[in-house]
């Protein structure tokens, strides 16, 4: 699978026109400036930049979590924001990840990940026994009646994900979920990512701040700057999936890796 074509289907997530201004006055930040970015359903895109960029603003207003001051966001068809106004259902085929798990802690690793289903009001025995599946598929089978507690960091995170991914979710909005985990662990768990994304054909944004991940995991780069915060460029990653960790070896992979840090460079200049 290799280069989405941006005119053949309409886009999975559509941004247009960003604005995020927060506070006023002397204590202005301007966390977006007009941002565009258009999704093609199944790709893999990352949000890479330095701190303060607004990546996480980014994420946070295509979930719907953060009002935009001005602008739109359409996924999957059903306008999210429009002129910086909510709009379209409330409910979205989105799912989100965080740097922490935020599991509960009284609760076991099934209940955690089952947790999405019992809002959408499934039963206690259906939504466990997906949880279950799940569990199985992020590699946490045996795991399911722990508490959190009684996890690794790296276990936690896994958990997280299956929550994430037990709806089924359509899109999946990443921010840095990995990014507190040691190198091998981590990458680990960004092919077993790869593997899920692809196998459920899922939408996913990833905000990092690693080059080489985002290189790794994406289809297309966005390259953020800080003051002000703007897409520099938007960087297409032509490696064949799928794709293993024997490609960060590559000198194709290696000038990709250049490339990208060039851009952020000409960003903070
Ligand atoms: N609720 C808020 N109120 C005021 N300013 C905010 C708020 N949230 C974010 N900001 C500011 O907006 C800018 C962008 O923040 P954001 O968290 O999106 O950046 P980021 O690129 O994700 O950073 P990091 O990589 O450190 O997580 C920052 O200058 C931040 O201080």
């Amino acid at each position: 699978m290799m280069a989405f074509d941006q005119g053949e289907h309409p886009p999975e997530i559509e941004i247009s026109g960003l604005t995020k201004v927060f506070g006023g006055g002397a204590s202005e930040v301007i966390a977006i400036k007009n941002a565009n970015l258009d999704l093609q359903k199944g790709e893999f895109v990352s949000l890479l930049g330095p701190s303060g960029c607004g990546k996480t603003t980014l994420l946070r207003i295509v979930a719907g979590l953060e009002t935009p001051t001005e602008g739109n966001v359409a996924v999957r068809g059903n306008t999210v924001w429009k002129g910086g106004r909510r709009s379209g259902p409330a409910t979205r085929p989105v799912s989100m990840m965080f740097q922490e798990a935020r599991l509960f802690p009284w609760f076991t690793v099934a209940e955690n990940v089952a947790l999405p289903l019992r809002v959408q009001g499934m039963g206690r025995k259906a939504r466990l026994e997906k949880a279950h599946e799940i569990c199985e598929t992020v590699g946490l089978a045996g795991f399911e009646h722990h508490r959190p507690t009684a996890l690794s960091g790296g276990m936690r995170q896994r958990a997280s994900l299956a929550r994430a991914l037990v709806t089924e979710p359509q899109v999946l909005l990443l921010d840095e979920p990995f990014g507190a985990l040691d190198a091998m662990t981590r990458d680990n768990l960004n092919l077993e990512l790869l593997d899920v994304c692809a196998r459920a054909h899922v939408t996913t944004i990833l905000v990092t701040h690693s080059i080489a991940e985002a290189a790794f995991l994406s289809d297309r780069v966005v390259v953020l700057a800080p003051r002000p915060a703007r897409i520099v460029d938007v960087v297409e990653m032509p490696f064949e999936r799928p794709r293993t960790l024997d490609l960060q070896r590559s000198t194709a992979f290696q000038d990709a890796v250049g490339a990208l840090r060039a851009k952020l460079k000409e960003g903070a200049a």
